[in-house]
């Protein structure tokens, strides 16, 4: 599907969508309780819904409402062959729970197969886990017991939470120590704070993380809102010049993650505050930036955005963007110069400098971020968004709520 974007003022109120990573990790989890959870506010995306096929095949899913039901416990999974699609979180995580009672054959698409997983594989095989295959396709034969294993912090923080997630899944624990460089690092307090929610007992300290046996507890709880999904709003009324209301979302934990993007945006010289309405961006961007993203990578897409309106930007700790969907120190630096910026780009780091804008063409190429990047930038300055459909990976209403907030959208069928 082709969508074409309208210069238009973004203006007005939308609610923030709900965080694929939060309902990952509820669903996953609530598979190991015994009995029935109930996990509100569950994201219609194609990564929570692989996470519920997932759970459906160790255990027990299904939608309810708005909601997603899930009852453990674990079980073998009889064989069945279970499509993850272009989750890597969903893969990482779930595959160490598959890794318990086994019984699966794990795959996914293209942009999946390509994502790096062998030094998580040899990890879970070190802790007694029998995995066929260091690439997917896998098939998980169990066997998890767990230890203490010495893993790589520079590929993705994911690799650190599968293992904490296949610490409290097994019958001995799990300790973990991160050589070198941790990326992403709050992605690892919000698997602590997901365990505890559910009465199990990780410490995360520095680099060494423990997660014990844990025996969760059937739980209800809802999917907060997502702030680098949400910024996405907010950079529209950015790159527009208006002014956008984003309701449903969390306080900021004490670690942060994504909702360091209300200060970033601040910092490029939007007006981006907290109001009791929710989170309020107005007015254009201004100055040059530089910025460190190795904790929040999935603000590095909308904040070059920012950045190729206002006044530019260097956003650095990036070598993991290699990692995503696509690589985005590539395709960012396309999107952009799609619409006339003038970007260069190295081993970790984009560097952004307006220029005179143009219409963009935007081709999603499976990157979900990247096709709502294209329609952020389209408010400004015009896009024609092809392969549209891919913003579903995590957030299926983005054509929808961009229109709602006066955002001229046509979709062609
Ligand atoms: O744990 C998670 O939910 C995520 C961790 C991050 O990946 P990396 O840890 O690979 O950077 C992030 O990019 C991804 O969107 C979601
Ligand atoms: C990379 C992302 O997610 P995942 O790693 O779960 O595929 C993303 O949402 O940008």
């Amino acid at each position: 599907m082709r969508v074409s974007v309208h210069p238009s003022r973004a203006s007005g109120s939308v609610e923030a969508p709900p965080s694929k990573s939060w309902a990952i990790r509820f669903a996953l989890i609530a598979s190991m309780a015994a009995g029935e959870s109930v996990i509100g506010n569950y994201p219609e995306s194609g990564d929570a819904l692989a996470a519920l096929r997932l759970v459906g095949a160790m255990a027990f899913a299904e939608r309810r409402g708005g909601s997603a039901v899930v009852r453990g416990p674990l079980r073998h999974g009889g064989g069945a062959v279970v499509d993850l699609g272009g989750s890597g979180s969903t893969l990482r995580m779930g595959l160490a729970l598959a890794s318990i009672r086994g019984g699966l054959v794990l795959d996914g698409d293209p942009t999946l197969r390509a994502r790096p997983l062998k030094e998580l594989i040899d990890a879970l095989r070190s802790l007694g886990a029998e995995i066929e295959g260091d690439s997917l396709p896998v098939r998980v034969r169990g066997g998890l017991r767990g230890g203490r294993v010495r893993i790589r912090g520079d590929i993705s923080s994911q690799f650190i939470s599968s293992l904490m997630i296949a610490g409290a899944a097994s019958e001995e624990g799990v300790e973990v120590e991160v050589a070198g460089p941790l990326v992403s690092r709050p992605y690892i307090h919000m698997t602590a704070d997901a365990l505890t929610a559910f009465g199990c007992r990780p410490t995360v300290e520095g680099d060494f993380i423990e997660s014990p046996p844990c025996n969760p507890r059937p739980s209800r709880l809802d999917v907060p809102g997502d702030y680098a999904l949400a910024a996405f709003y907010g950079g529209a009324a950015a790159a527009s010049g208006g002014s956008v209301t984003v309701t449903r979302l969390p306080p900021p934990p004490p670690w942060r993650g994504d909702s360091v993007v209300v200060e970033h945006m601040g910092s490029m010289g939007v007006s981006s505050r907290i109001t009791g309405a929710g989170w309020v961006v107005e007015g254009r961007p201004s100055g040059f930036v530089e910025l460190r993203l190795d904790d929040a990578p999935d603000l590095a897409p909308v904040l070059a955005g920012v950045a190729a309106v206002g006044g530019g930007a260097r956003l650095t700790g990036l070598g993991h963007l290699a990692f995503k969907e696509s690589n985005r120190l590539v395709t960012v630096a396309e999107a952009l110069r799609a619409f006339g910026a003038v970007v260069s780009s190295g081993a970790d780091y984009l560097e952004v400098r307006p220029a005179p804008p143009r219409r963009g063409f935007v081709a999603c190429g499976g990157d979900h971020r990247i096709a709502m990047l294209g329609g952020m930038l389209g408010a400004a300055w015009g896009a024609d968004v092809d392969g549209a459909e891919c913003v579903a990976k995590s957030n299926p209403s983005y054509w929808r709520d961009l229109a709602s907030l006066g955002v001229g959208v046509w979709m062609h069928r």
